[in-house]
């Protein structure tokens, strides 16, 4: 029986990262949750021999020290820094993919910040010789339509009991990722994740539903449009369900103005958009 090894990679996850730029009275801050993954060389390792290893505890080390000697701009960008860094000073290491989190926090005061409502900022990076492939996101952006949604004309068969909506609440919390089609064109990293997710949200604010499906192939186009720089968008829309109360036991009518918002089950539709002519992503992401 022969038994061989199959893909595999290690890193450290999770690094929590907050920097401060203290240049004058105005400080500035990020607050990151970066990983790293890396694969290479890595087989001897699997059989007890650490030499080509450089250690998670290494690769977190690293992490910090270049927040500080570097400053932490964009995630993108940094990340970057990080995953060539790997690639280029370690010889067994032949393909690096660091992901980060960045929490957004508000300005309240010259040196105060408050946790904002504002959605999670995401950027994956792999590096893999002289080739880096960025995808950046986002989470946590929560949108709801009181009206301007529909749900009806589906399928019937013995189990179905939803009755139609001719007029409901569409609510969702975007988890959306989208890749670039060349790292370092274009808009710099900042305007463009702010034009990805001003057109998911007008997408979403401006399309008549029929469908949290419809709702996703608009938000993807629109992004795809507005953004030449991107190839590609898929984005996971759960379905955050409100339903309305009965309120006849009380003798009251409700026109839709009371509802119960439940957390589960719900609908979870995915979906990837992309251009006619993207070239295929170079990675798995
Ligand atoms: O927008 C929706 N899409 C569905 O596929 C679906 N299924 C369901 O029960 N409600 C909804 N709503």
């Amino acid at each position: 029986m022969a038994i061989t090894l199959g893909a595999n990679r290690y890193g450290k996850a999770e690094v929590r990262l907050v920097r401060v730029v203290r240049d004058g009275p105005r400080h500035e801050l990020r607050d990151l949750t970066v990983s790293v993954a890396l694969a290479g060389d890595l087989a001897a390792a699997h059989e007890g021999d650490n030499s080509g290893v450089l250690p998670t505890d290494t690769q977190k080390n690293t992490v910090y020290a270049f927040a500080k000697r570097y400053g932490v701009g964009e995630p993108e960008a940094f990340g970057l820094l990080l995953a060539r860094h790997f690639v280029d000073t370690q010889p067994t290491i032949h393909w690096a993919r660091v992901d980060l989190a960045e929490h957004p926090w508000s300005r309240l005061g010259p040196h105060s910040f408050a946790r904002d409502g504002a959605p999670t900022r995401h950027a994956t990076v792999t590096v893999t010789g002289d080739a880096s492939h960025v995808v950046s996101g986002l989470s946590g952006l929560v949108l709801l339509n009181t009206t301007d949604s529909e749900f009806h004309g589906y399928v019937r068969d013995g189990y179905t009991t939803l009755p139609e909506a001719t007029d409901r609440i569409l609510a969702t919390e975007v988890e959306a990722r989208w890749r670039w089609t060349e790292v370092g064109s274009g808009p710099s990293w900042a305007s463009s994740f702010q034009g990805v997710r001003d057109a998911l949200v007008e997408a979403f604010v401006e399309t008549y539903s029929y469908s949290l499906q419809q709702t996703l192939y608009a938000m993807g186009s629109r992004a795809l449009e507005k953004q030449p720089e991107i190839a590609e968008v898929r984005l996971v829309l759960p379905n955050k369900h409100h339903f309305l109360v009965d309120l006849a036991p009380f003798g009251l009518g409700n026109d839709n103005e009371v509802y119960v918002a439940t957390d589960r089950p719900y609908g979870l539709i995915e979906g990837t958009v992309l251009r006619d002519d993207a070239a295929p992503a170079p990675e798995a992401w």
